[in-house]
């Protein structure tokens, strides 16, 4: 008998596993995307994409086509790779919709709750639509933007530059967190006592948003807890009235009744706000900075459009109205160099939720399955952009299009292929804001302080941490140390 149990125990075992393979491993459905292989159940392809998420996306395509099934850390997704598909599915925006994983978002990261997001019809009636009108091009240029302006050119006015070095993260990404804050929350709005806090809440996101097993959610936690005392602690102080955004969206909450959610609305706008841009703002002058040519070609366009637009409107400077000036001058290698930052220093997920039985790209989709659209796979494709691993801005400059040997006309370096702000129905609200936010910035930056590396900084500081994707912008893998002096005006 014991014979018996040791021949058929590891038979059973084989068999349990033969049956895993075939029915998870290799596809989950005959009619679904082909699957990428993996070896431990739950985890996934979850290294692998972590080590190195280009290679894994590339390497993915390359073997299994433009659409690929994976699954890391309990969920499985179909990842898009291609543009051209990428571009239908963003419009089949009936069938493949966000706002179901936007919803989900509300509760597991922001901790808004369960009743507020499928009674109240808070969301879905009001918040997000007030949310997108507030941000379109227009809006934003009556209030928004000046009040930004105004606490961006304060901020950079009053910088005074230490002795000694100084971390990026600390001229560069606190200054454009602050200015922005304020604009949106109020002057009194204690950008600085909160800023570390959502660091550490931004940093745990990854994890707060996995289906982890209970001890490893309690960091996650903890960092929620931590940034939502500040949020609370500036609705009691303000009443949540600082900014006119704020106060659009709590006078809305408390038509719903939902005043008790106003905390955790508050904390979603400020990580919708400061999440991406700041970090973009980092990434602008340091990549500039380690590139061969520095930051002179962008200082000198600033300067001679400076010179042009201030003689041309007296009274005006664009320390004070640096909004007006950003609108108006003509400043190429500035817009370039967001683009290709944005190109080089984002990995941006479009996750969206199939709502309708859909056949698509010869495969079906059945509802509640996600499909996820990588904007980062055609920005590192070198069919788009040659030496895809160079920060190389003039890249943008060259936008055009190029005639392929068939006689086809092809379009290169051109921002179709790239994805930063996701698209479709769903694409980022913010993103006329966070540009205008960087253009001013850099603006302000450029033309009132000397910005170099310090002595023995290298450009191998200027590293991403490749293993956070598909949140917006990179993070930096560590800090770049900067020598900062004011320019003589
Ligand atoms: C460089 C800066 C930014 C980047 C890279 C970025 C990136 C993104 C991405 C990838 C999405 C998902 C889009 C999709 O699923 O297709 C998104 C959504 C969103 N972003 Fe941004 N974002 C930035 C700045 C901002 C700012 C400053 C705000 C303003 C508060 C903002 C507000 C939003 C909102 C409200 C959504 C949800 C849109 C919807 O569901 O319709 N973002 N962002």
């Amino acid at each position: 008998m014991p014979g018996l149990l040791l021949i058929a125990a590891p038979v059973l075992i084989a068999a349990l596993f033969a049956t895993w393979y075939l029915k998870v491993r290799v596809s989950p459905r005959r009619d679904a995307p082909p699957m990428v292989p993996y070896i431990i159940p739950w985890i996934g392809s979850s290294i692998n994409m972590a080590t190195d998420p280009d290679a894994f996306f590339a390497n993915a395509t390359a073997k299994h086509g433009n659409i690929v099934g994976v699954q890391a850390v309990g969920t499985y997704r179909y990842f898009v790779t291609h543009p051209t598909l990428a571009k239908q599915v963003h419009k089949m925006s009936k069938q493949f919709v966000f706002t179901p994983y936007r919803l989900h978002l509300s509760m597991k990261v922001f901790g808004m709750k369960k009743s507020t997001i499928e009674e109240t019809g808070f969301f879905e009636d009001s918040f997000f639509e007030t949310l997108h009108r507030l941000m379109a091009p227009n809006e934003i240029s009556k209030n928004l933007v000046p009040t930004y302006a105004k606490y961006a050119a304060q901020e950079v006015a009053a910088y005074v530059p230490p002795p000694t070095p100084v971390t990026a993260r600390d001229l560069l990404y606190k200054m454009l967190f602050r200015a922005s804050a304020y604009a949106f929350f109020g002057g009194n709005f204690d950008a600085d006592s909160c800023i570390d806090d959502f660091i550490a809440f931004d940093k745990a996101l990854p994890l707060i948003m996995l289906d982890v097993p209970w001890p490893l959610t309690i960091p996650g936690q903890q960092a929620h807890e931590a940034i939502m005392k500040h949020m609370r602690n500036y609705v009691e102080k303000t009443n949540a009235s600082g900014g006119d955004y704020v106060e659009y969206m709590t006078n809305h909450a408390r038509e719903y009744h939902v005043e008790h959610e106003i905390p955790a609305l508050c904390l979603t706008l400020l990580w919708a706000l400061e999440a991406n841009a700041p970090l973009a703002a980092y990434w602008a002058v340091v990549l500039s900075l380690v590139h061969k040519n520095g930051l002179a070609p962008l200082v000198t366009e600033i300067d001679t459009a400076r010179a042009a637009w201030e003689s041309t409107n007296p009274g005006l400077s664009v320390a004070k109205n640096p909004d007006y000036f950003v609108a108006q001058a003509n400043l190429p290698l500035l817009l370039a160099t967001i683009q290709e930052t944005l190109r080089y220093a984002t990995s941006s997920f479009s996750i969206r939720r199939v709502m309708e039985p859909t056949t698509f790209a010869g495969y079906n989709f059945h509802v509640g399955e996600e499909l996820v659209i990588n904007g980062r796979s055609s920005q590192t494709d070198d069919e788009y952009y040659p030496d895809p691993e160079a920060f190389e801005p003039s890249r943008f400059l060259h936008a055009g299009s190029t005639t392929l040997p068939t006689g086809k006309e092809k379009l290169i370096n051109t921002t179709a292929y790239t994805a930063p702000f996701g698209g479709g129905v769903s694409m980022c609200e913010g993103r006329h804001f966070a540009q205008t936010e960087l253009k001013i910035f850099i603006v302000l930056l450029l033309t009132q302080l000397d910005i170099s590396l310090a002595p023995g900084a290298k450009p191998e500081d200027a590293a991403m941490d490749s293993t956070r994707i598909g949140l917006g912008v990179i993070h930096p893998k560590r800090d770049v140390m900067l020598i900062v002096k004011r320019r003589s005006e």
